[in-house]
């Protein structure tokens, strides 16, 4: 078996590290011997989206997400939205996962309307939503406690199409009001959650590579477990401290 893995505007969008969840879907797919290939897109070429199975986007911020605007309408933006709707994997962090979405107005009122391949949309405030923070995702996304760290103005706002990727636990999410985390639509995964997500959270991260197994092989196996105890271990550290933070 093998997945082909496109890591989009990595060059732009590669904030706290959100590079290591690429390391980890490849550690963690050789580790039951299944094959990865990673290419890299930015700005300027083409976007090959059928070759691909799981697509990668990072966060940044409001100025990178704003220069890759003509980037996303030259092209990129019809073939996301279509890879979406086939149900191809993507897992989008923070500002990449803000751009998924309908649009972001600014916290100083100016609005970059983003690809819309989700419904969701993104209200900046003035003051940031930063720290570590936990939610448990929903069962349809592994029901599983996810630890991670925020740090964004904007306030997401999902449609009656989408699901939340979670609930709160501790911390801010989607917008601290209420009490969702990321989103989840056909095989979309989204989440505020930098710092780096996959490597602490492998329950997830497994969940992710199966949902993407499971699309390009008819019955795909599940994936024969890994010896996690390096990354439960830093997963229970952080369950603990937030535990106690509320
Ligand atoms: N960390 C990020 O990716 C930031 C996203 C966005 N620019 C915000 O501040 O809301």
């Amino acid at each position: 078996m093998e997945l082909n893995i496109c890591h989009l505007y990595p060059d732009i969008l590669n904030l706290y590290g959100d590079r290591g969840n690429i390391i980890t879907m490849k550690r963690r797919l050789e580790g039951r011997g299944i094959k990865v290939n990673i290419d890299e897109c930015s700005i300027g070429q083409p976007l090959n989206a059928d070759k691909y199975d799981i697509f990668f986007i990072g966060g940044g911020q409001d100025f990178e997400q704003e220069v890759l605007l003509r980037d996303l309408s030259s092209g990129k933006a019809q073939d996301i939205r279509t890879a979406v709707e086939e149900e191809k994997t993507f897992l989008a962090i923070c500002g990449g996962y803000q751009m998924l979405g309908e649009y972001y107005k600014t916290w100083d009122g100016v609005q970059l309307d983003f690809i819309g391949a989700i419904g969701v949309h993104t209200i900046g405030a003035k003051e940031r939503m930063i720290g570590n923070y936990m939610f448990r995702t929903t069962p349809e996304s592994g029901d599983t406690v996810v630890v991670g760290f925020e740090n964004h103005s904007g306030k997401t706002y999902l449609s009656e199409q989408v699901a939340p990727l979670g609930m709160m636990l501790s911390g801010n999410g989607n917008n601290g009001e209420d009490k969702t985390e990321g989103a989840r639509y056909k095989n979309v995964f989204g989440t505020y959650s930098h710092g780096s997500l996959l490597p602490k959270n492998p329950v997830l991260c497994d969940f992710i590579l199966q949902t993407a197994l499971n699309h390009r092989y008819d019955g795909a196996e599940p994936l024969a477990p890994l010896d996690d105890t390096l990354e439960l271990n830093a997963h229970r550290y952080m369950q603990e401290r937030l535990s106690h933070n509320g």
